[in-house]
Parts: structure tokens; C-alpha cells; sequence
């Protein structure tokens, strides 16, 4: 009897990479003081045995750190990891739980290169196990509902936080002290309750299957970086992220991206020298820049990154820029992805 309910269930993979979901402090009381990346993945997976009723669940430990440090290199790592997976006739899902600082651009970047239907579910938490009412056992029981669920394939990356069932394109970390963290301009896609999904929408944009990118053709990412638009900035980030060897700049812009009439110039020269410019917003709720308003982006030859925030521009124009470095065609993949 055992045996047939096993082959019922749904074959889910976790790969850990580490976060406060496995994170430790000193007291039930330490929140927000303690250690990241701490747990190894089979003692996660031992904390919640209810996981055995959804799915047959495995765990990898693929790295173990706090998501701040994570690294391209660690991003293509995790990203040919998840390939093989999808690609095994004995997996259904998949999911990576993270640290929440970057999650959001590790699930983006899955997103665009994961040649895949099957359901990827990057989770966190925003507490440590060791605190009261820690958050990462729900969130990650219901990143394991939502990935052993057949109604999740196709839908891109998922992100499992709070109840809510998220777009990994869309998704951001809004607020570094509530469980409530995540939050999308556009809404979330469902909600998962006590180890059931219940959807209301889908993505519009390009992901996995159908996005023109392949992690598997992907050996390296060129540097991409940021600088930030406020009162009073002057040129030097930019300039000195440019001759560090920056391909493109991600204008993390004020308002609707707009920039300091102190940085324009250099924009303008570096773009003539072949840096790529990516105006984006800083904006809290989500910013919306369109071309030509603001700034003259056809006669600077700039590309404008729409409603993704600046650290998502960085991982578009890094995935982009495998295959093309045409500022046209970079702008036609800032529209559809
Ligand atoms: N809540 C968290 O996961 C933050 C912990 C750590 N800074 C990380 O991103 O890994």
C-alpha cells in the first residue's frame, strides 16, 4: 500500500542554497538576529515531515550562503543543476530554497533560461527555524505543493511566500522585516492553502520553454552593474563601473528613470565607447519607464528596462548580452521578456 502511494506522488527535488530558511539564532526570541545558511537541506527536510504526503522529496545542498554573496558563477551553477533535473524522466518538480536578499533575481534568471515546463519553486523565509512562528516550514511545504502540482508546469518560475503563489519575473522584496515581504506590481498569480494551489492569472511575458535562452548554451555572463540616481549624484559610479569593464550600465533611475543633467554626458560617451545604457527606476512600488519620455533614448542609442526594477534589468541585459549586443535587439527583449 506504501509502495503504490509513493508512485502516486509527484518525484520534487530541493536544492538548498542557503537564506534564513536555513538560517539559526541564539533564542526563540532572535528574529532578526542570527546566522544564515546555517541548516543543511536533509535537516530542513526532516522539520517538516508533512512533505512526505505531498511528494517523494529528495534534497541537494548546492551551496550554503547567505543569497547577498551569490555570484554569477553560482547563479550558472544552480542554473545547470536545475537543467539536468528538469531534463530526468524521474523528476516532476523542483525547488531551490534561497536567501530572500536575492531571490528575486536568482528566480528571473531561472526563468529566462530554463528550457523546461516543469515547475521551479524558488522559496525563503524571513525568519530563522529557531524563531518563534518562523516562517520557512509553511513556505516551503507549500513550495513543495505548488511544485508536485500538474496545474504548475508552464507557468514559469514560481516564487511560494506567504501563502502567496508569485511570478519569479515579477516578484521583489519590498520590506526586509515582515513576513509579508513579497509583493509584485501586478498582483500575485495564486495562493496555496494548507498544501493546495488555487490560481487566478498568468504570466504575459517570455519564460522557460518558450524564451529564446538556454542555460545549457551559457558558459559565462558578462559584467553587467548598477549605479543610483539621487539628488546631487555625479558621474563617478558610472564611470567607474564602465572602466572596471562593465558591458552595460543599469541606470537605476529616479522617478521614471530620469537622469542627473551631471550624468547625462558621460551616459552619451560611454554608450559611443559601446557600453550598453539601461535606464530603469528605483521607484519602491515598481517603476514603468518608456522610451523617449525622460530622456531621447533613440538619439543616446539607450535601451529602457519597462517595469523591471534595476537588480532584474541586471540579470535581462546579462542573458541578453550572451547572444547579442545590439542595442535594438537588447530593447525588443526588454518589451518581451
Ligand atoms: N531573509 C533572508 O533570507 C535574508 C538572509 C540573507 N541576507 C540572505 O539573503 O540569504
Amino acid at each position: 500500500k506504501e509502495a503504490e502511494q509513493q508512485q502516486k506522488l509527484a518525484n520534487v527535488v530541493i536544492l538548498a542554497t542557503g537564506g534564513t530558511i536555513a538560517g539559526a539564532g541564539a533564542s526563540a526570541a532572535n528574529s532578526a538576529t542570527y546566522q544564515a545558511a546555517k541548516v543543511g537541506i536533509d535537516k530542513l527536510i526532516a522539520g517538516v515531515p508533512e512533505l512526505a504526503q505531498l511528494a517523494n522529496v529528495r534534497g541537494e545542498q548546492v551551496m550554503q550562503i547567505a543569497s547577498e554573496s551569490i555570484s554569477n558563477d553560482d547563479l550558472l551553477k544552480l542554473g545547470k543543476r536545475v537543467a539536468e533535473l528538469a531534463d530526468s524522466n524521474d523528476v516532476d518538480g523542483i525547488v531551490i530554497t534561497h536567501g530572500t536578499d536575492t531571490l528575486e533575481e536568482t528566480a528571473y534568471f531561472l526563468n529566462l533560461v530554463e528550457k523546461t515546463d516543469k515547475p521551479i519553486v524558488v522559496v525563503g523565509s524571513m525568519r530563522p527555524g529557531t524563531a518563534m512562528s518562523a516562517d520557512g516550514m509553511l513556505n516551503l511545504y507549500n513550495a513543495v505543493a505548488v511544485a508536485s502540482d500538474k496545474q504548475s508546469r508552464g507557468k514559469g518560475v514560481l516564487v511560494t511566500m506567504n501563502d502567496e503563489i508569485q511570478s519569479g519575473r515579477d516578484v521583489s522584496k519590498s520590506i526586509n522585516i515582515k513576513t509579508e515581504a513579497f509583493k509584485s506590481a501586478w498582483g500575485p498569480m495564486g495562493m496555496v492553502v494548507e498544501g493546495k494551489s488555487y490560481w487566478f492569472r498568468l504570466p504575459a511575458k517570455r519564460h522557460t520553454s518558450n524564451s529564446e535562452f538556454d542555460i545549457k548554451q551559457i558558459s559565462s555572463l558578462p559584467a553587467v552593474d548598477i549605479a543610483y540616481g539621487y539628488g546631487n549624484v555625479t558621474d563617478t559610479a558610472y564611470k567607474a563601473l564602465a572602466q572596471n569593464g562593465a558591458k552595460a550600465l543599469i541606470h537605476a533611475g529616479t522617478g521614471n528613470g530620469s537622469v542627473s543633467s551631471r550624468v547625462v554626458p558621460a551616459l552619451q560617451e560611454l554608450r559611443k565607447n559601446g557600453v550598453q545604457i539601461i535606464r530603469s527606476s528605483h521607484v519602491n512600488q515598481g517603476g514603468f519607464v518608456l522610451r523617449n519620455a525622460e530622456q531621447p533614448d533613440d538619439k543616446n542609442d539607450w535601451v529602457v528596462a519597462h517595469d523591471l526594477n534595476p537588480q532584474k534589468a541586471r540579470i535581462l541585459a546579462m542573458v541578453a548580452m550572451t547572444k547579442t549586443q545590439d542595442s535594438k535587439e537588447l530593447q525588443r527583449i526588454f518589451w518581451e521578456y
